[in-house]
């Protein structure tokens, strides 16, 4: 390769001081050459400030270009006349050339678009008045196609190179994409804003690497705090739980914050101006470190005091119905039971006699049937015996019905004396009587004649005695019904009133 020597000791090399610098016949800028470090200067004559930038070492520029060139970033250094001292792969492909061409070069040399060349070229404008300070810009531009691209750039004052060029390094990265994308999330989240606004809820975010809570504006609402006064510390949420629910909620929290999962608790809270309201509060969580601790805990707080109230009112009217329903089945119980026992009474009732409290004819037929029943399972001997007043007509007659009345209450005191209690003694009808005793025959017909004699010496009163006649028969083992030896009894009883009355017949 032919090299042409620059004049020695008029271009030092800037980075080892050699005068042994050589042009390299190249196309690009770096056609200037230390024989020594291997350092690589300008050559263009009209490079402007552009002829005194030099690179480093070629090892140390290969790095450096290598660095630049696989950089998604636009990174540029503009002197102060506009020309590029540096471009990188990305920038020259922009402009649709190569960095080497780019070096001297300035905007209008790539640039036919007004707009986009008004833009580079104000792109170097104001750095410098800035103070030295480095400036960040974000730039949106309308592309030649009609696309619109966004853009972050720094821009830096420098001093460029060994000569110390007042210059400045642009850096601008298209964030077209991730403007997009951040565009859609803000538009997501303040959907999701607007929906726990409409909701209601107070909303809150805890990150617990550093205790710092944030909430949406009905958070303060339903703890009855104005927004500006309301400061939220890490336990405000815990302080304000009604004293009577904090261990249960406390309880579960903590379970919540310890293992993750999410959480939810009905309870009641303390609000600012002392109000006791009832909240649904839930949480969950929403970041969990590396070694999967939870670090990051979203929640949201409802009033839902209005239907606590409905439900308590609810269950009030449901005990109140409860309760009611117990009073119906208690006062059916007792009418039930008053019932039966009236019932009892009645049937009691309707199986005595009014006049003598004896049984009457309805009871004495039910005896009848149970111990014809009983004598067919056991052979349990009975007898009955039927006993009737005689001349009784007379009596009434005589004496008249009062007298006659306390004629028959007076046989029926006698009668029932004359018996145990296990046998039976019944007004049969109007003055007749029915005796069923546990007894054989022999026995009965003994117990009857007794009984006979005993009425007989027994006035009713001092002018008036009366006699019975009695007809008297045992159940035996071939009668086809009860009412056979009542049958017998009758058919004796009338033998005994043919026969002169106050007797007894077998
Ligand atoms: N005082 C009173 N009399 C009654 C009652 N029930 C029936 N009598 C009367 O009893 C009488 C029965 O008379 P009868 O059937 O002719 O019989 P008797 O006069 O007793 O004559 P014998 O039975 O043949 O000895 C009637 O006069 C009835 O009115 C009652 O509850 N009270």
């Amino acid at each position: 390769m032919a090299t042409e020597v620059v004049s020695r000791g008029l271009s030092a090399c800037p980075f080892c001081a050699s005068e042994r610098v050589v042009v390299v016949p190249a196309e690009n800028l770096w056609c200037a050459c230390c024989e020594g470090c291997g350092a690589q200067g300008p050559r263009k004559p009209d490079a402007g400030s552009a002829s005194e930038a030099w690179g480093g070492p070629a090892s140390y520029r290969k790095l450096m270009r290598e660095i630049l060139d696989s950089s998604a970033a636009f990174v540029a250094v503009k002197d102060m006349d506009g020309r590029f001292l540096l471009a990188n792969e990305a920038i020259a492909r922009l402009m649709g050339t190569t960095p080497g061409r780019m070096v001297g070069a300035c905007d209008a040399d790539f640039v036919s678009d007004p707009q986009l060349l008004r833009f580079y070229q104000a792109s170097t404008e104001g750095v410098w008045e800035a103070g030295g300070e480095t400036l960040r810009e974000e730039v949106s531009l309308t592309m030649p196609d009609g696309d619109v691209r966004h853009y972050m750039a720094l821009k830096k004052p420098m001093l460029f190179g060994p000569k110390k060029i007042p210059s400045v390094l642009i850096i601008a990265n298209d964030v077209t994409d991730l403007k997009r994308a951040n565009n859609e999330i803000a538009a997501r989240e303040r959907r999701y804003l607007e929906a726990m606004a409409a909701s209601g809820e107070g909303i809150w975010e805890m990150d617990l690497r550093n205790n710092l809570i944030s909430h949406n504006s009905h958070l303060p609402e339903i703890f009855g705090f104005e927004p500006e006064y309301f400061e939220v510390s890490d336990s405000f949420i815990l302080d304000r739980i009604h004293p009577e629910d904090r261990e249960r909620v406390e309880q579960s929290m903590g379970q919540f914050i310890a293992h993750g999962g999410d959480y939810e608790s009905q309870h009641r809270i303390l609000r600012e101006d002392g109000k006791v309201i009832w909240v649904r509060s839930r949480g969950s969580v929403a970041e969990f470190d590396e070694d999967g601790v939870p670090v990051r805990l979203i929640g949201s707080i409802r009033d839902i005091t209005q239907r606590k109230r409905a439900e308590a009112s609810l269950e009030e009217a449901r005990q109140k119905l409860e309760q009611t329903n117990n009073q119906l089945e208690n006062l059916v119980e007792e009418r039930t039971s008053e019932l039966v026992q009236l019932n009892l009474e009645l049937q009691s009732l309707a199986r005595r006699d009014a006049l003598t409290g004896l049984a009457n004819r309805l009871a004495a037929d039910e005896q009848l049937l149970q111990e014809y029943a009983r004598f067919g399972r056991q052979l349990q001997p009975y007898t009955v015996m039927l006993v009737d007043v005689d001349h009784f007509k007379q009596v009434n007659d005589t004496f008249g019905h009062a007298i006659g009345d306390r004629a028959l209450i007076h046989i029926a005191q006698l009668l029932q004396s004359s018996l145990r209690e296990t046998d039976v003694v019944a007004r049969y009808g109007g003055e007749e009587f029915l005796l069923l005793v546990h007894t054989g025959e022999q026995e009965a017909l003994q117990l009857a004649e007794g009984i006979r004699r005993q009425v007989e010496v027994t006035p009713v009163s001092a002018n008036l005695t009366i006699t019975i006649s009695i007809g008297v028969s045992q159940v035996q083992e071939g009668d086809s019904d009860a009412t056979d030896a009542l049958r017998r009894a009758d058919k004796l009883l009338y033998q005994a009133k043919e026969e002169g009355r106050n007797c007894v017949r077998a």
